[in-house]
């Protein structure tokens, strides 16, 4: 059995007093023991936060850390600084990180594998642009986007605490989700390309997120599908109040496992 995860991916927004306020709203009302909820918000939130889910199921999550432990990298975060700040996940390869800041597929591999070591969990973006889709090559970008994301980890037993989050990038932002089909089906093809990797055994264990306009009002559509797990929210999830009400509809559709 998959636990569903309602994930919020905060981008760069909300200063600490801010966050501290959402996460006093948020503890108020949650009240959803069948759904892992994480909050990403930006890295100078992490330590209040921490300090404010302490003791309770809210899981924190980075949005990005480097390869290296340490080192002369002017402006990066390693993985153990976070896992120092209470982080149990790490978000790698967003879109956004790819498309504006040129992270390559390799990149976020070193990432993924560097995480694990750490006993950090990824949360590994994967996505087609518009063009791509058009082109018919959906399944080819997310098989070269999995394949460079995964290859160092073949040798790493605690590959089921990845997590993967399917987003195309024309669904971010935009107000114009993937329809639940779709994003089943390219979310199929994941846990297809995951289980010749790992066998299906483990590709049964990791959780696969959909993540592009996840609304309060659409988010039962995409976990009612068989291989959709939860979801990776961006917007909607700056409201402490649509958040709630994506983690309860979560929740329901799921069974409250
Ligand atoms: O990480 C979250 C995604 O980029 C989705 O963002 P969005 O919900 O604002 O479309």
């Amino acid at each position: 059995m998959r636990i569903p995860i309602a994930a919020g991916n905060w981008k760069m927004n909300k200063t600490v007093a801010e966050a501290s306020a959402y996460a006093e709203a948020l503890l108020q009302e949650l009240d959803t023991p069948g759904v892992e909820v994480i909050i990403c918000p930006p890295f100078t939130s992490l330590y209040a936060l921490s300090r404010k889910f302490a003791g309770s199921s809210v899981k924190l999550g980075a949005q990005n850390m480097h390869w290296e432990l340490k080192g002369a990298f002017t402006g990066e975060i390693s993985g153990s600084m976070l896992l120092e700040l209470g982080c149990e996940y790490v978000i790698l390869g967003h879109s956004e990180r790819r498309h504006i800041f040129r992270e390559t597929a390799e990149e976020v591999g070193k990432k993924v594998e560097t995480a694990l070591k750490l006993g950090l969990r990824p949360i590994l973006c994967v996505g087609e642009t518009l063009e791509e889709r058009e082109r018919g090559e959906t399944e080819a970008i997310l098989a070269y986007q999995l394949e460079k994301g995964i290859e160092g980890i073949t040798t790493f037993s605690n590959v089921e605490s990845i997590v993967i989050a399917y987003e195309p990038v024309w669904a971010i932002g935009t107000g114009k989700a993937a329809t639940p089909q779709d994003a089943q089906e390219a979310i199929a093809f994941v846990r297809g390309k995951l289980s010749e990797q790992f066998g299906s055994e483990k590709a049964q264990q990791i959780r696969i997120l959909y993540g592009g306009s996840v609304s309060p009002e659409n988010v039962g559509q995409f976990v009612n599908q068989e291989d959709i797990d939860g979801t990776l929210v961006g917007g909607a999830s700056l409201d402490a109040g649509k958040f709630l009400d994506i983690i309860k509809e979560t929740a329901r559709i799921s069974g409250g496992i």
